[in-house]
């Protein structure tokens, strides 16, 4: 390819034609001296989802993403990256995966352009591509306006959307996205966790780690927990909540003493677990949504003054803490 083809060839990197799974850790550790940060961490995301990462201070997180990201060696295991290793191949992982960090290194005389195009030459893009690339990033994340602003002055949101155009500016497969949403205000989070739907719209793998759950219940299509260096759990959203489909939970408000509603609810077989709190019941069942709504009807005809009778799912905090110890290293 001569210098002319290179100048105009599409401002993208090869993709491999790879079906198997675009991430993958495979039993995973890695020791810090006598401190197990990670413990036979095993996940995988098919390509063009998003998987969150779920933990308290010192889980892990940190740990198996600079793995996958070739910055950490694992004690044992490995981390695949469209089927490339980490550890045996990580000059062919680095072009595919864009990581932005938790913590931002930045050089602090440079402006929004410097810093990109810095990063953009130190991926090998040149001429025109890297022109091409750099305006596509500057769009994308809505930095343009503020191409020649020093990065001392910017927001800490602004400095988010730069660390992931620096994620994304050689085009990777798969982003690797350390905390990008601490520290930022309501809208930049919402603004976020569309940025996030739409790259894996595009295509791309996303690992993304978080402590604010309902953030990553709406912008991840699977989710892991992890404590203490432990996966404890994996799976979809609904999954992790405790099979949201076969297992439901209603809170009941109504009018007048609750009792007659009490043994009503006792006398079936489905209701696994009551509360009372004041006109309040907390009823657990099994069943499908069917169920709920006949519930309902039968409550009514019986004439008991329901008040508000709605769902009462079980929070991906409340999962988080009933699945984690609450136990920090
Ligand atoms: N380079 C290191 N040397 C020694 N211990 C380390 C090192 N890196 C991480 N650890 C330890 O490994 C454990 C896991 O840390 P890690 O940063 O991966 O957790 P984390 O889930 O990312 O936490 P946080 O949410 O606080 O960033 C912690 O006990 C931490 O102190």
């Amino acid at each position: 390819m001569n210098k002319a083809d290179v100048a105009t060839a599409p401002i993208t990197t090869p993709h491999t034609s790879w079906d198997g799974p675009v991430i993958e850790l495979q039993n995973v550790s890695r020791y810090f001296d006598t401190t197990c940060a990670v413990d036979n961490v095993s996940f995988s995301v098919p390509r063009g989802k998003v998987f969150g990462y779920i933990g308290p201070n010192g889980a892990g997180k940190t740990t198996s993403m600079r793995i996958l990201a070739t910055l950490e060696i694992p004690s044992q295991g490995d981390a695949r990256v469209e089927g490339l290793s980490s550890v045996n191949d990580p000059d062919r992982v680095r072009t595919r995966l864009g990581f932005m960090p938790d913590a931002f290194g930045t050089y602090r005389n440079t402006n929004c352009a410097e810093y990109l195009d810095f990063y953009a030459r130190s991926h090998g893009l040149i001429g025109r591509q890297r022109t091409a690339r750099m305006r596509w990033v500057m769009d994308f994340t809505g930095l343009r306006p503020l191409a020649d602003k020093p990065i001392r002055g910017l927001s800490k949101g602004m400095r988010q959307r730069l660390c992931l155009g620096r994620a994304l500016i050689h085009d990777p497969s798969v982003l690797i996205l350390d905390e990008p949403a601490a520290g930022l205000d309501p809208r930049a989070r919402i603004e976020l966790r569309k940025i996030i739907r739409t790259l894996a719209a595009d295509g791309k793998t996303i690992l993304v780690s978080s402590h604010i759950l309902t953030e990553l219940a709406e912008m991840c299509d699977s989710v892991g927990i992890i404590e203490q260096g432990h996966l404890l759990a994996t799976g979809s959203v609904d999954e992790i909540r405790g099979d949201a489909k076969t297992h439901r939970h209603v809170c009941i408000e109504m009018i007048g003493e609750t009792q007659s509603l009490v043994t009503r609810l006792e006398a079936k077989e489905f209701v696994t677990k009551l509360r009372v709190d004041g006109s309040r019941v907390f009823v657990s069942m099994t069943g499908d949504q069917d169920t709920q709504a006949d519930l309902l009807k039968e409550l009514l005809d019986a004439g008991i003054r329901v008040l508000q009778y709605r769902s009462d799912d079980r929070s991906l905090e409340d999962v988080f803490l009933s699945v984690t110890k609450g136990q920090v290293q």
